[in-house]
């Protein structure tokens, strides 16, 4: 078994703020295994208390929202690993892999990558960093994403930081963004905020009544979003991660 003891006093859920306390979080035998920082060692007796299992934050919130800038910040202050879904997408594509010119016309339309294939970026991702805390950003967009990585996976995230923001500051910000990204249009920044209130937001749900949910007021500066982001991190008491 592999074991895992945290101790988070969450800010906020769905709409009341209330306290949380998780003190024990006991995951089975699954995919988090070959993060152990230690192995069976028959010499020096066994299994050593020291294996771990990786600290695992959603970052969800509509395009423009904020998500990879606060993530930006939370890799610095607090020593994350940042996995973006879409940066990922977009390796993809510029990889020339066999899935590249599905998942360029999906992202062109605002649409969702089917899940069995960002999910398998992200775990790829995840086996091949040494890290024991990430940031997965942008996913899960839908229910289906949700599902598919519970399974493949085998453990839902720790807590989930979702970046609330009003329509019109999103759409402004994204037509700013000037990063030449080919979702970056009025056209398709529109289906993509469909896209979010009708599958994005029913995950966001989901964590909300499991009590993992962290309801960030996405509106004002970077630095005034970072400071009710911070505490959220520097309230973990998980030895892995300070
Ligand atoms: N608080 C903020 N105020 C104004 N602009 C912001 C703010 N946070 C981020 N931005 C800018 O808005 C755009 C979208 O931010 P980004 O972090 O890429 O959002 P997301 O990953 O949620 O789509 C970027 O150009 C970013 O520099
Ligand atoms: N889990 C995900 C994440 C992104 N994507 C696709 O990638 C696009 C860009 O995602 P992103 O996370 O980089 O976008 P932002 O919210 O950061 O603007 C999305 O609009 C989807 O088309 C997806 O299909 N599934
Ligand atoms: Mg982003």
């Amino acid at each position: 078994m592999w074991r895992r003891v945290a101790s988070l006093s969450p800010l906020v859920s769905s709409s009341k703020s209330r306290l949380l306390n998780q003190v024990q979080v006991a995951y089975g035998f699954n995919a988090w295994q070959m993060f152990s920082t230690q192995v069976l060692n028959p010499v020096e007796g066994g299994v050593s208390d020291s294996r771990r299992t990786p600290f695992v934050t959603f970052v969800l919130g509509g395009p423009g929202s904020g998500k990879g800038t606060q993530c930006t910040r939370i890799v610095e202050t607090f020593g994350f690993t940042h996995l973006s879904a879409g940066d990922l997408l977009r390796r993809e594509i510029s990889s020339n892999s066999e899935n590249g010119s599905m998942i360029l016309s999906t992202i062109k339309e605002g649409k969702i990558v089917p899940s069995v294939v960002t999910v398998q970026l992200i775990q790829k991702a995840i086996e091949t960093s040494d890290s024991d805390k990430f940031l997965i950003d942008g996913f899960p967009r839908t229910e289906e994403n949700r599902i598919a990585y519970e399974r493949v996976i085998g453990a839902e995230p720790d807590i989930v930081l979702f970046f609330d923001c009003p329509e019109e500051e999103m759409v402004k910000r994204v037509l700013n963004r000037n990063q030449g990204r080919i979702d970056d249009n009025i056209d398709t920044v529109k289906e993509r905020l469909k896209v979010f209130a009708e599958l994005n937001l029913p995950v966001i749900k989901h964590y909300s009544k499991k009590g993992k949910l962290y309801k960030i007021d996405g509106t004002g500066s970077e630095d005034e979003i970072f400071e009710r982001v911070r505490p959220v991190f520097a309230a973990l008491r998980y030895p892995v991660l300070f």
